[in-house]
């Protein structure tokens, strides 16, 4: 580790025609050397890029024996293939439910836009087109069934979470997953630190409680064009520090690059996708990318996907990070809250539905 080492990052202009795919294995090695040498790699992607692969599966042929799958898993920050695959069934059971009993749970009546969200009413890229695709947004929870319904104080983002009586299960197997993500989104912040030649521990203290919220999405196959080109999602960049996001099998996720061009975000199975989001790109005075993206499912079938956007502590000012702010680069925001920057995205991107009601 090496705090002192100044800080010699510099904005990059450069274009990339591929998203690169960083293994996390020395996430949390004990070698301060292993740990760098992953920094560097995932410097690399933020100043260039501000999208990764990272890989999560586990190596195969890998022994096979209860305990070392699961030493083995939080070694190389894996989530394991099965609470994946539960998490998604839920959500594909939960898109069949039928729309009443969706409604239901409808996001814009929810305390700070937590539950269901139908086609056509989301606004990503403020377009006023409608995306096309649904969503369930949950935020966090204790893990624990026994206390889970403590409502955690997230000052002016607090907001209980809204689950479907119909699916008895649908709140444990979505809440498996989405801890899994927490705890890696965690392993992650002690090597973004790094990147930006500060202390590993410079977040510590800011992610005590951090924002961690997940959503399921549904797009449906769309036309090749819509009457008004409405897409799956349109083209937005995404409000936290970074998103971490798994992609089933259909392509339709695109990343646009310096040159303005969309670069395909092909889904690669085993992988899961880090971009960063308007929280970093604040934090380093736009050092860190947060880059636009979008979706568009013309594959004639289903898609499904779960981000989980994750954030420092609602109440942590967006100041500049040492280093990123000079006479010739001065900061170019506002201070403001983590919790008032997403409260006030949250409530632009969902306009749109409410007008609708
Ligand atoms: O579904 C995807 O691949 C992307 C979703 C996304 O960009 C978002 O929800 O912010
Ligand atoms: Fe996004």
């Amino acid at each position: 580790m090496d705090g002192s080492r100044p800080n010699m990052l510099k904005p990059s202009k450069q274009s990339f025609k591929e998203i690169p795919v960083i293994g996390l294995a020395d996430a949390t090695s004990k070698d301060p050397a292993a740990r760098r040498a992953l920094a560097d790699q995932i410097r690399d992607a933020c100043l260039n890029v501000g999208f990764f692969y990272s890989q999560y599966r586990l190596p195969s042929p890998f022994p096979v024996c209860g305990g070392c799958l699961n030493g083995l898993t939080v070694k190389d920050h894996g989530i394991p293939e099965k609470v994946i695959e539960t998490a998604v069934g839920a959500a594909k059971q939960f898109f069949r439910l039928p729309v009443e009993s969706k409604m239901k749970l409808d996001l814009q009546k929810s305390a700070n836009f937590k539950g269901y969200t139908a086609l056509r009413t989301e606004d990503a890229s403020r377009e006023k087109k409608g995306d096309i695709h649904e969503g369930f947004d949950l935020g966090w929870e204790p893990e624990s069934p026994a206390n889970a319904n403590a409502l955690r104080d997230d000052g002016i983002m607090t907001g209980a979470n809204l689950w479907p009586d119909e699916l008895p299960v649908f709140r444990k197997d979505v809440l498996a997953y989405y801890h899994a993500v927490v705890r890696l989104g965690k392993s992650l912040f002690p090597l973004f630190a790094l990147t930006l030649n500060l202390p590993e521990d410079f977040f510590a203290d800011k992610i005590t409680k951090p924002a961690a919220v997940m959503r399921l999405l549904h797009y449906p196959p769309q036309p090749i064009e819509t009457t008004d080109g409405g897409i799956g999602i349109g083209a937005h960049t995404d409000y936290e520090c970074f998103t971490i996001l798994w992609q089933d099998e259909v392509q339709a996720l695109q990343v646009m690059n310096a040159d303005g061009k969309w670069i395909d975000a092909v889904p690669m199975p085993g992988t899961l996708v880090v971009n960063l989001g308007d929280q970093f790109a604040r934090w380093t005075n736009d050092l860190f990318k947060s880059t636009i993206h979008r979706a568009i499912n013309l594959t004639g079938n289903e898609r499904y996907s779960m981000p989980l956007f994750f954030g420092t502590n609602y109440d942590v000012k967006l100041e500049p990070i040492p280093g990123c702010v000079s006479a010739e680069n001065p900061f170019k925001y506002e201070v403001v809250t983590a919790g008032q920057y997403v409260q006030s995205q949250l409530a632009a991107t969902y306009a749109f539905g409410k007008a609708k009601l």
